[in-house]
């Protein structure tokens, strides 16, 4: 278990910098995780920690170490791919003790630790097997094995589930949260996956274009969100953003200097048309089990979702949309949090 800082952290890509001065500090057995567009550096992130990718600029401190310099197998990280990365032609005890054999850990203590994280993560019964004789939830098994086996300080994971079929994924992500619970260790983890970020981290962090946008809980960045960016990338489906203009008159008194006023799916409510904040035409109802997702067209062309219990809507009905005024968030000229 350690603590982990980035301070002014930069990488280049020949003259294309893409990671542009990352600050950022992880607690003793935190899990962080990572999220952002396509592109923004997550994985570039995590690698650079990891030792893969070397570091352009910035300080990177594992522990109390300044560590940029220090070699990926010195650094007490260890890394867990999205394409699991096993060796194919050795079995899964091979694959899980491989990197204590090439640190020339002893045998019957290489045997200790193999089966120890093979009984943490129920492969006891697989250890003779091949990957190719494993499913994609086995193999990632596997991958975690390995990383666990090297005690490692750190645990990086870089997409881990997304080879896996939505239920094995949901499968494994408790897996993973539970492991995260028993080892106590520090972890940083890459997704897409909205769902894994909110329920997995302890922190997210939101990264743009090689940038910190946010910091925080699920919660904070959910019903707080700093700036227009978060409150749009953080949450599904996304939140509704209107100029204020085009609700001004409608709006609650407030003290605010905003331009953009959002609002999130699941907090708007309806109401008779012409009674509440705005009114528009249903142009879609989805049907999705639980609930129902409306798509309003109002006046002006933009297209409201909102989050409705499971009865249908008619297509063209107009419907009038109303929200407790504690749910609105606002945002200034600059795209920056208001209230
Ligand atoms: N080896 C490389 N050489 C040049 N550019 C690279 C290299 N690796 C990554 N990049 C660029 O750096 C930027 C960040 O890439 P990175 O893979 O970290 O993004 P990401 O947020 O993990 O994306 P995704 O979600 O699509 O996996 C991208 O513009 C990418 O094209």
């Amino acid at each position: 278990m350690t603590s982990l800082s980035l301070s002014n952290v930069k990488k280049h890509f020949g003259r294309v910098e893409v990671i542009r001065g990352v600050d950022l500090s992880v607690d003793d057995g935190e899990f962080v995780v990572f999220v952002g567009p396509s592109g923004c550096g997550k994985s570039t992130l995590l690698r650079m920690i990891s030792g893969l990718e070397d570091i352009s600029a910035g300080v990177l401190r594992i522990g109390d170490r300044i560590v940029n310099e220090v070699p990926p197998a010195r650094r007490g990280v260890a890394m867990v791919f999205q394409s699991y990365a096993l060796y194919p032609h050795l079995n899964v005890r091979d694959n899980m003790g491989f990197g204590l054999k090439v640190r020339k850990v002893p045998v019957d203590e290489r045997a200790r630790r193999v089966g120890e994280a093979a009984r943490t993560l129920k492969l006891e019964s697989l250890l003779d097997r091949l990957p190719r004789e494993l499913s994609g939830g086995q193999r990632q098994r596997v991958a975690i094995g390995r990383a666990i086996v090297g005690n490692p300080e750190v645990f990086l994971f870089d997409e881990p589930l997304s080879n896996l079929d939505a239920e094995l994924r949901v499968h494994m992500r408790s897996e993973i949260a539970s492991l995260h619970k028993r080892l106590g260790s520090t972890m940083i983890y890459v997704t897409h996956d909205q769902i894994e970020a909110m329920t997995l981290a302890d922190k997210i962090v939101v990264l743009r274009d090689g940038l910190v946008e946010q910091v925080g809980t699920p919660r904070e960045l959910y019903e707080r969100p700093d700036n227009l960016f978060v409150a749009q990338f953080i949450g599904s489906p996304k939140m509704n953003i209107l100029p204020i203009g085009s609700v001004a008159g409608a709006l609650p008194a407030h003290p605010y200097r905003a331009s953009h006023v959002g609002m999130r799916p699941e907090d708007l409510e309806l109401t008779d048309p012409g009674s509440g904040l705005v009114s528009g035409r249903v142009l879609l109802s989805e049907y999705t089990g639980a609930s129902s997702l409306l798509h309003v067209e109002l006046p002006d062309g933009e297209v409201f979702l909102v989050a409705y219990d499971s009865q249908l809507i008619d297509a063209d009905t107009t419907v009038g949309l109303t929200i407790a005024p504690d749910r609105l968030h606002f945002f200034d000229v600059a795209g920056r949090r208001a209230n």
